[in-house]
């Protein structure tokens, strides 16, 4: 058999060109791969140059340009620290930190971790483990932004949550779907540009989390009063701190605020933060608190100058003043009725916010029927209608559960402080809040007033923990920011204005709003209906 006749030269000009293409293609990749590293690290250029330099110099004149820079570097940085601490450790130390983490703890453990907490995804004989895009580091907290693999939602974060906390050697770590920053206010002329730039960096991300690790817990410490205001602002209420050391701000504007604790656990001092942060407004009389002490006083009088109406013994009166509260809400209404939509608060139209100590002693456990469905039916009205037209309701309960405080979903805002059931926290915050990381039941009892929050638009609570002010600061804020005497508004073609009290002539008070001149009347038939069975049945409410 001739086996010459089966032999196929080799077509070598195509081998070697496909050959040629393959590695300069490579090469390509390669150099694009290198140049794309290199943008995305772009920090590091000044301490690559750096090295270069400090390799250049030694090899030119040895070891002591290095001790110079050293010297002058280390000097530069002590004057720095002593003239401006607060921008040397935001410029220099947290950035050397959020490095080192960066580095150390994060991106050397990141694929076990992933792996070992249930993280990594499985996909055509291969692994895809969610991205570590970047550390940032403050004092407290370090927050990292991970890019979720496809076919993964947040919920399996906050589920891997402990482990993830635990991995990294902390003992918290929350998880947040959504961008914890709000874009920076741009002023300026170039601020137009500034705002399209940013609308495209802060652009809706679903698929990244944020990881926040506690590294140190900063709410172990009790929080000293912060200072007042010298005009509150009704959207940003400074109360306390948060456990990334921010301060802690509540937006009171056109919400009602539940606090809901164990006993002991702190309710008062969210109370008094508030006051607090309310004191300059409460001064001037642009802001108005009617509060109600069921306990009989041992909560709020102690701030009795703060408050324009204060009632703590009298069942009938602290129903009367939830009464007026409506009538002024209605008089309000028609004021503004097809005016505005939103109620803003003035010294003659002032806000008006109901403090009261403990719902639940009004709407469950008070003895006299009678009067507690009138509370019950004003408070109703109250939160139902009096958001919009600065009429504000701020309670504190024990116990958040519906058969106790029925009329609990009608507020917006809620505090969850130290609870005692772990079933309380949904009712509080809302269901599935405890999964998402508001471990209220879990907050010890020496943690008083430390407490899980609703931030504005972010379905994952934060814990904060509310200024303390014992009860000399209390008083010396009473001194200083007393409420104004209580006048009452002027009528605005609007039905009479209710008269608050008229003595029924046998010492006790009984409240009857003048009847409208108009046809709407200034309370609903029921409430006027309850009133009226109170007075006829001559029952004493004392
Ligand atoms: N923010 C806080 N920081 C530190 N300690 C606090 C704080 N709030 C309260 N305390 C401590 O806890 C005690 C009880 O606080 P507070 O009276 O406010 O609790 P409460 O929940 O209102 O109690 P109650 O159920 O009796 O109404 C206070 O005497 C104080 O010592």
């Amino acid at each position: 058999m001739n086996f010459r006749r089966f032999q196929i030269t080799a077509p070598w000009p195509l081998v070697w060109t496909v050959t040629g293409l393959f590695l300069l293609l490579r090469s390509i990749v390669a150099v694009v791969r290198l140049a794309v590293f290199a943008v995305r690290h772009w920090r590091a250029w000044p301490l690559v140059a750096l090295v270069l330099l400090a390799i250049d110099g030694y090899r030119s004149h040895g070891w002591w340009p290095h001790l110079l820079v050293l010297l002058v570097a280390a000097a530069g940085g002590g004057v720095w620290w002593w003239k401006g601490r607060e921008s040397f450790h935001h410029l220099v130390a947290l950035r050397a930190v959020t490095v080192w983490r960066r580095l150390w703890v994060y991106r050397r453990q990141w694929h076990e971790v992933m792996s070992l907490c249930g993280l990594v995804k499985k996909y055509d004989g291969g692994e895809v483990v969610p991205r570590l895009l970047s550390v940032r580091c403050s004092y407290a907290t370090d927050e990292l932004v991970v890019r979720m693999p496809k076919g993964q939602n947040p919920e399996v974060y906050h589920k891997a949550a402990r482990d993830l906390a635990y991995s990294f050697g902390t003992r918290h770590c929350r998880v947040f779907s959504g961008r914890r920053q709000a874009p920076p206010a741009r002023t300026g002329r170039l601020a137009w540009l500034l705002r399209l730039v940013d609308r495209v960096r802060f652009r809706d991300r679903p698929r990244h989390v944020w990881l926040v690790f506690i590294r140190r817990d900063p709410l172990t410490r009790v929080v000293a009063p912060l200072p007042v205001p010298a005009r509150p602002d009704f959207t940003a209420l400074p109360l306390g701190v948060r456990e990334d050391l921010a301060v802690y701000c509540l937006r009171l504007l056109a919400t009602h605020v539940l606090i809901g604790g164990a006993t002991r656990m702190g309710k008062g001092s969210v109370i008094w933060s508030l006051l607090r942060s309310l004191a300059a407004g409460i001064r001037s009389g642009l802001v108005r608190v009617w509060a109600i002490d069921p306990k009989g006083g041992m909560e709020l009088s102690i701030g009795r100058a703060l408050f324009s109406r204060y009632v703590d013994d009298d069942w009938t009166r602290m129903a009367d003043l939830l009464d007026d509260a409506v009538a002024r809400m209605r008089a309000r209404q028609q004021a503004l009725r097809g005016k505005v939509r939103v109620h803003t608060p003035s010294v003659d139209e002032p806000l008006i916010v109901v403090v009261i100590d403990e719902i639940a002693a009004l709407l469950a456990f008070l003895p006299d029927s009678d009067i507690r469905h009138r509370i019950t039916q004003a408070l109703g009205l109250l939160l139902t209608q009096g958001a919009g037209l600065g009429v504000l309701v701020v309670a504190a309960t024990q116990d958040p559960r519906k058969e106790v405080v029925s009329v609990r979903d009608f507020f917006p805002t809620r505090i969850a402080l130290g609870l005692t059931e772990r079933a309380h926290v949904d009712l509080l915050l809302g269901d599935g809040a405890r999964d998402r990381g508001a471990l209220a039941d879990q907050i010890p009892t020496s943690a008083k007033g430390v407490a899980y929050v609703l931030l504005d638009g972010q379905p994952e609570p934060a814990r904060v923990r509310f200024s303390y002010l014992p009860d000399d600061v209390i008083r010396d804020m009473a001194a200083t920011f007393p409420a104004p005497p209580e006048t009452q508004p002027e009528p605005i073609d609007v039905p009479a204005p209710a008269k608050p009290v008229r003595s029924s002539g046998n010492g006790r008070h009984v409240y009857r709003p003048t009847p409208p001149k108009q046809a709407a009347p200034l309370l609903p038939p029921s409430l006027l209906n309850a009133l009226d069975l109170n007075t006829t049945n001559g029952s004493d409410p004392r």
